[in-house]
């Protein structure tokens, strides 16, 4: 998988709100109502993860959840950090 150039990366991001690009990783922190509906939408994200088979590296603190995308295999951003970061809007708006 070909990693993105920052340009790129850029342009993907203004499809993307409230992401943003800090060099390594693709990011953007999100506030829930409590833990149990935080944990709720991480367990979702996380099978929607099975199946791109794209892991996200992130941080929850009880409502608070911070996710933070790259590509392993490419040591940069490619497509599949932009496809689970929409499977992950998805998930957020239907919740
Ligand atoms: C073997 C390799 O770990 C797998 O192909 C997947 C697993 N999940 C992954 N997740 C992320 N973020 N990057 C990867 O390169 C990646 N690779």
């Amino acid at each position: 998988m070909e990693k993105l150039t920052e340009t790129q990366i850029n342009e993907s991001l203004k499809q993307l709100e409230g992401w943003a690009f800090d060099g390594e990783t693709i990011h953007k922190s999100f506030k829930f109502n409590d833990f149990k509906e935080t944990f709720s939408l991480m367990t979702q994200i996380a099978f929607e993860c099975e199946d791109l088979n794209h892991h996200p590296n992130w941080e929850n603190v009880y409502n608070n959840l911070t996710i933070k995308l790259n590509t392993h295999d490419a040591d940069g951003i490619t497509k599949k950090d932009f496809e689970l970061a929409d499977a992950i809007e998805k998930i957020i708006k239907n919740k």
